[in-house]
């Protein structure tokens, strides 16, 4: 699936415009659109990775950001910045819900202006938009991950990070069998340098009964956001075939 070659075509072309997002919570209608390329925006990609909770949405978005040298901005970690700040926030998020559009569109706003300060153009979003409200940024490509259940909630269960460096492993063993049409699927866990092994923490939310209650309200509120990617035939999905090491280059060779 030649889904960068995709991006140059005329249609796409229009699109690869970047503008701040300081207008968003104002709007529910379509976004402002330019096809001038002098009206000041400069020319990027701006893509959103999409997928339930434990995918590999954070892994896979901040590989290609790196590859593609635009931001990798995850607005979950926009949100846990913030739950120091607020018992409130923090009781939402650690019982599986969605924090307010407002909240998050003011999160948002905020990190892109400043990153725009700096000189960054384009953006790879990772867990935005949630919900259909959220879906009024400009948008070239949307990357739907997708990978079994059971395989989900393992992943989460297993999710480790290390307080003093922030890097991410996953100490999960995953051995799923194949069953009910459901692909086998094996990943070896993911473990920490020694450095880190004695600094690993767990996020609160990564609870059995808080990621089901995640997963509930993926499906609930963000499933239809692929829909409305997928009918502007912008949504193009990837099934995980395994851990890193197989996936990644497989994604690669998907997107290009
Ligand atoms: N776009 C968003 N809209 C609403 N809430 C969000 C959004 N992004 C993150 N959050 C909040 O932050 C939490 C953690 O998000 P994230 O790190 O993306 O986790 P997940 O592993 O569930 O994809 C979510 O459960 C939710 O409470």
């Amino acid at each position: 699936m030649a889904a960068l070659t995709r991006l140059f075509k005329p249609q796409f072309s229009s699109l690869l415009f970047h503008r701040s997002l300081s207008t968003l919570s104002q709007t529910n209608s379509s976004p402002p659109h330019t096809d001038d390329p002098n009206d000041g925006g400069s020319r990027s990609f701006q893509w959103v990775f999409l997928g339930s909770p434990g995918v590999g949405k954070g892994t896979y978005a901040s590989r290609l950001s790196t590859l593609l040298g635009v931001p990798h901005i995850a607005t979950g970690d926009l949100v846990r910045q913030e739950l120091p700040l607020s018992p409130q926030l923090d009781e939402v998020v650690n019982q599986g819900k969605l924090v307010s559009d407002e909240i998050i569109f003011n999160l948002l706003s905020k990190r892109l202006e400043a990153g725009e300060s700096r000189g960054e153009s384009g953006f790879i979003l990772d867990g935005f938009p949630r919900t259909i409200r959220q879906a009024v940024t400009e948008i070239d490509l949307v990357v739907n991950l997708k990978l079994r259940e059971d395989v989900l909630i393992e992943k989460c269960l297993g999710r480790r990070i290390c307080s003093e460096c922030g890097k991410g492993f996953n100490v999960a063993a995953i051995d799923a069998k194949a069953e009910n049409g459901l692909p086998g699927m094996s990943m070896p866990p993911l473990l920490p340098p020694q450095q880190c092994a004695s600094k690993l923490i767990t996020r609160a939310d990564d609870t059995e009964p808080v990621v089901r209650e995640r997963l509930r309200v993926y499906k609930e509120k963000s499933e239809p956001v692929e829909d409305y990617y997928r009918k502007q035939g912008k949504l193009i999905e990837f099934d995980l075939p395994g851990g890193i090491p197989e996936s990644w280059p497989k994604l690669l060779e998907f997107l290009i």
